[in-house]
């Protein structure tokens, strides 16, 4: 390979070009080559407002995508959660590298933790899955709070705490830790309580599916279990037919008996916003080894859910 500097497309948001810095850095390393950051501007960065009518973090992804189908840019870095579940043709998930903390997150006033929440507390999230899981789990466990929609970036969101406009706002881990304000975190959220989205904590490295040389280089940042997993969980969400803001939690991790692996578990969660109702299942298979056995996982756990009603509970979904 020659060592021309490679073009890495990012948007320029905070998170964004903390991804794509992290990235830049181990591909310089494994390829030899110097890595250049070119910034992509997206209508919905431009455009807060709209971003709900024009379909969410989709836009995002997709400005990435046409600049790397034009040749503009050599490859991109994606919240794999961002990501919708169809792959096109002309592009390469060419590495999943390992994945950060999957846990959402509270960042609260006062240190608050979920269970300390006084009666009447206001948790701010826009994510229809963490309405579902927060308000069931309150519910169960008799605690009296409220959630109340929000949007915005990690900043604008932990801000509404600060402000003291929220009492807490839920959010990822993985995006607290990588733009350096993990020590915000004032409880971390069992998935026990509330599964995170499909893919929640892992990247995904892309590039055209015609650069082999290209691909080849960047599957040396690949996670093979971290890609077995976030398959297995997207394939749940695509086989429920659901759309990235739908009320879907996914996780799949690894069963060990003391240092050996022995299978690997997928737990999904379908439910309303109000807790009412929700189908919880896990199914639990041989390490997947090829791509379509972890596809085969999600769908096989996606089926046991639509036969317990995961259908009816999805019409919020977004396409
Ligand atoms: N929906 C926005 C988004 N997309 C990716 C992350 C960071 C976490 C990750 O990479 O999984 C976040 C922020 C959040 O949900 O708090």
């Amino acid at each position: 390979m020659s060592d021309k500097a490679l073009r890495l497309g990012t948007r320029r948001s905070k998170l964004a070009m903390a991804q794509s810095g992290q990235v830049a850095k181990a591909v310089s390393q494994v390829t030899g080559r110097p890595v250049e950051l070119v910034e992509i501007t997206t209508y919905g960065d431009v455009s807060r407002e709209h971003l709900a009518q024009i379909g969410g973090t989709g836009v995002f992804v997709a400005a990435l995508r046409e600049a790397l189908m034009r040749g503009e840019v050599d490859f991109a870095v994606h919240s794999l959660k961002d990501l919708p579940t169809a792959q096109p043709e002309e592009l390469a998930l060419a590495a999943i590298p390992a994945r950060e903390d999957p846990r959402d997150v509270m960042v609260a006033r006062d240190a608050l933790k979920l269970t300390d929440l006084p009666r009447g507390a206001r948790i701010g999230t826009g994510s229809p899955r963490r309405m579902a899981q927060l308000n069931a789990y309150a519910r169960a466990h008799g605690l009296d709070f409220e959630t109340v929609p929000i949007r915005g970036n990690v900043d604008t969101r932990i801000g509404y705490v600060h402000k003291g406009e929220l009492d807490a706002v839920v959010l990822a881990a993985a995006g607290m830790n990588r733009i350096g304000r993990g020590d915000e975190v004032t409880d971390f959220l069992s998935v026990d309580a509330v599964l995170p989205a499909p893919g929640q904590g892992a990247l995904a490295v892309e590039c055209a599916a015609d650069d082999a040389g290209l691909i080849a280089a960047l599957a040396e940042l690949d996670d093979p279990f971290t890609r077995a997993a976030v398959t297995a969980e997207r394939s749940l969400l695509a086989a429920l037919e659901a759309g990235c803001s739908a009320p879907v939690g996914a996780l799949a991790d690894l069963l060990a008996d003391g240092q050996i692996v022995k299978e690997m578990r997928l737990r999904g969660v379908v439910g309303t916003t109000d807790g009412a109702t929700l189908v919880q299942l896990s199914t639990t298979g041989p390490v997947p080894e090829t791509h379509e056995a972890a596809t085969a996982l999600g769908r096989e756990l996606a089926t046991e859910m639509l036969a317990q009603g995961a259908a009816g509970l999805m019409g919020e979904r977004a396409h």
